[in-house]
């Protein structure tokens, strides 16, 4: 089929201590919804106009491919973006193979498009994602009567055959995933009748609150013991919105903990995204010990968003509840990076995703922390992590090779986080993945008084 599409030249780069963070920033639009607003707008009959958009490169993949598929996606100089719809249905062939980049969530959403469309897709990806399981979402679209074939093991590249009409379905689904719940809910908007997805531990809701937005007919059902049932009637008539993307809290998180790790530090990180379906990881720092206060509480695009003060703070270890794991799934990279300088053990288990994320995401994290001093156990399942009571990293010894961050942004913004709280020097291989999805992190962390320089 296609090769796989290329990263730009590895940045080394090294971070450290720089005294205490201070000032007050915002971070840029919710990566999720920012995937959302652009397909949902392409799926529309009309205009619609979307501030706050995240332009990191995950977003500007699916952009890239709607593109491709008719959709006409303009970002005009005050930095709103407008897109023409083709409305559902109207999703055209692409001539070209769709490059989905690093994002696992272009990729899962998008397959959900198009298997309801009668078109055909080529599918690729960098190194990261060629690697990440498919046929989560190759079987409920399968069911559906999508004809896709993928390469082995049910990875990237692949080539969807959408079927149109598609065959609507009830599936239950095996992991807690939302792009895998969103991938069918996609696909069932152009299928006619009723699409049902059972999620028996709830992920994040946006794509249901966006496409009630958009004037879909969905019905949620909640069960006494938590199970949630998503409806979506097809095929569905979508009316062109205007969208405020908040903040990403996945974002907020790495100046978050940096915050509370360096001494002395006080943050104010403005219209933070608070909905209870991703904000799982404030309710972990606050039962740690954090002092991350919320304010002017409000509502913005649908979605719940505060302003957070966060001052440095001593953090205890815990056990962390595995029902959170869902709201706080990209957080727990930087959440270990917390829990290695916390007084006493905490211990994370329940983390099975994070293993088939951009890179293994326990084991990356477990031998990088080491390398700089942190003194953490692997599970198949997690980490215990002994804290260091408040004492910084040593930092890499002379000589050690840099951190591995595999291509994974996250991998990445963890640890120049941990890099101040270190005395030595934490070196990371590579920093270009972090515009993947925080394009401006290290300018937010150069104005908040953190220091890295380019490593040779
Ligand atoms: O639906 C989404 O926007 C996302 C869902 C999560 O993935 P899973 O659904 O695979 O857990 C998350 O890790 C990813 O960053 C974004
Ligand atoms: C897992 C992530 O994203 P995706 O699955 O979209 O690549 C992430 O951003 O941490």
């Amino acid at each position: 089929m296609h090769a796989p599409s290329l990263r730009p030249v590895p940045t080394p780069t090294t971070f450290t201590t720089a005294g205490p963070l201070s000032g007050r920033v915002r971070v840029p639009g919710d990566k999720s919804i920012s995937h959302r607003a652009l397909m949902l707008s392409a799926l529309a009959v009309g205009r619609s106009t979307i501030d706050g958009l995240l332009e990191g490169e995950d977003v500007h993949a699916t952009a890239g491919a709607l593109r491709a598929m008719g959709a006409t996606i303009v970002r005009s100089d005050d930095g709103r973006w407008t897109v023409d719809g083709v409305g559902i249905g109207g999703l055209l062939q692409p001539s070209i193979a769709l490059d989905m980049g690093n994002s696992g969530t272009s990729t899962r959403l998008l397959m959900g498009l198009v298997a309801s469309h009668p078109i055909t897709a080529t599918f690729v990806g960098d190194a990261s994602l060629s690697k990440r399981p498919m046929g989560r979402v190759i079987d409920p679209l399968s069911a559906m009567g999508a004809d896709i074939t993928a390469s082995p093991g049910g990875r990237l590249p692949l080539m969807v055959r959408g079927l149109n009409p598609a065959v609507p379905l009830d599936y239950t689904l095996p992991v807690a995933s939302a792009q895998v719940k969103s991938a069918v809910l996609l696909a069932g908007l152009n299928t006619p009748g009723i699409t049902r997805v059972i999620e028996p531990v709830p992920t994040r809701d946006h794509s249901e609150r966006m496409l009630a937005g958009f004037g879909a007919t969905v019905d949620v059902q909640t069960d006494a013991d938590g199970t949630r049932t998503i409806a979506i009637h097809g095929p569905a008539d979508l009316k062109p919105q205007h969208i405020d993307v908040p903040g990403d809290p996945s974002s907020a998180a790495f100046l978050v903990v940096a915050a509370l790790i360096v001494p002395g530090s006080e943050v104010r990180i403005e219209n933070v995204g608070i909905n209870p379906t991703r904000a799982g990881l404030f309710g972990v720092l606050h039962a740690m010990g954090a002092d991350l206060t919320f304010h002017d509480q409000r509502e913005v695009g649908g979605e719940p968003v505060a302003d957070l003060v966060v001052r440095a703070s001593t953090l205890h270890g815990i056990e962390v509840p595995t029902e959170t794991a869902p709201s706080m799934i990209d957080e727990y990279p930087v959440l270990f990076v917390a829990a290695a300088l916390a007084k006493g053990r905490t211990v994370l288990r329940g983390l099975e995703e994070l293993r088939v994320k951009e890179s293994d995401r326990i084991a990356v994290m477990a031998a990088g922390l080491r390398a700089i001093g942190a003194v953490v156990e692997e599970l198949p399942d997690g980490l215990v992590i002994d804290g260091r009571d408040g004492a910084p990293f040593p930092g890499l010894p002379a000589g050690a090779n840099p951190v591995q961050t595999h291509l994974d942004h996250r991998i990445a913004m963890s640890f120049a986080v941990a890099g101040l709280a270190a005395t030595g020097p934490v070196v990371i291989d590579d920093t270009s993945p972090i515009a993947t999805s925080f394009p401006t992190f290290p300018t937010l962390l150069a104005t908040l008084g953190a220091r890295s320089d380019p490593a040779p």
